[in-house]
């Protein structure tokens, strides 16, 4: 269950809403940009957050490095290569899991989210420790384009697999219904390699009835590191429309 609220200016502080619309819409990437800045609004002064992988959240990180360069106080986790680099780029001090295994909030995008708020992740193979993170996390928070919202999720599952397992797991995968696919990198021959150092499988199986009962199948596939389904961990979806208002999805508890 969840309800839905939506606004443009008055919904969130100042920063973020003045001239929002007109600086996202020259972007070219309107909802995500939204997205990702209301969401550097819900960072409390003191607190240890986790940063996701993405573009949308890319536009998150940049905001509390903004944030932080007027006074906002915390520390960070990161989830990627990607995320750390764009972190240090705005100013974000970093600590790990290992040192803060408890985080207030975490922040990151989704390739798909259905009704239920359960969504699909890893469409930049990062959802490993992306997942880690969530669940370390007292506030998941997803931010998205209102292009990936879905009443049914119908995204390919991606699935981070160790490299000596690929053939089983592709197997596993067709017993489930789906076809896997190994994906392969853009600039560089063969498969992608995560920051992990494992492959990651694109398994497609149309439109998932049971999100849930695929979740608990694909994680009980010997050589599955993890996969894109994240299920009961995402407390709030911050959706940037193309106006660059945001709706907001909250779980009722
Ligand atoms: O799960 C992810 C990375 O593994 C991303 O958060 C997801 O693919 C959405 O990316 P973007 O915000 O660029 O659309």
């Amino acid at each position: 269950m969840w309800y839905c609220s939506q606004g443009t200016g008055e919904d969130y502080p100042h920063e973020v809403s003045d001239n929002m619309q007109e600086r996202n819409a020259a972007s070219g990437n309107t909802g995500k940009q939204a997205a990702g800045e209301a969401a550097a609004w819900m960072v409390d002064d003191g607190s240890v957050i986790g940063l996701g992988t993405g573009s949308t959240t890319a536009y998150a990180i940049k905001a509390i490095g903004r944030r932080i360069d007027e006074g906002l106080d915390v520390l960070a986790v990161v989830t990627s290569y990607q995320s750390e680099m764009l972190a240090i780029e705005a100013g974000i001090p970093l600590t790990t899991l290992a040192e803060h295994p408890e985080l207030d909030i975490a922040i990151d995008g989704a390739d798909q989210v259905d009704a239920d708020l359960n969504v699909i992740k890893g469409g930049g193979a990062a959802h490993t420790r992306e997942k880690v993170v969530a669940f370390s996390s007292e506030q998941f928070v997803v931010v998205v384009d209102d292009s990936k919202m879905k009443e049914k999720l119908d995204h390919f599952v991606p699935i981070e697999v160790l490299p000596y397992a690929k053939d089983l797991v592709m197997r596993c995968v067709r017993e489930l219904g789906g076809e896997p696919q190994l994906r392969l990198a853009s600039r560089k021959d063969g498969p992608v390699i995560t920051d992990n150092g494992n492959f990651v499988i694109d398994a497609s199986f149309g439109v998932i009835e049971n999100v849930e009962a695929l979740a608990i199948s694909l994680s009980m596939c010997p050589g599955v590191v993890e996969h894109g389904i994240f299920t009961d961990v995402t407390d709030m979806v911050l959706i940037g429309n193309t106006d660059g208002s945001v709706t907001r999805l909250d779980t009722l508890i």
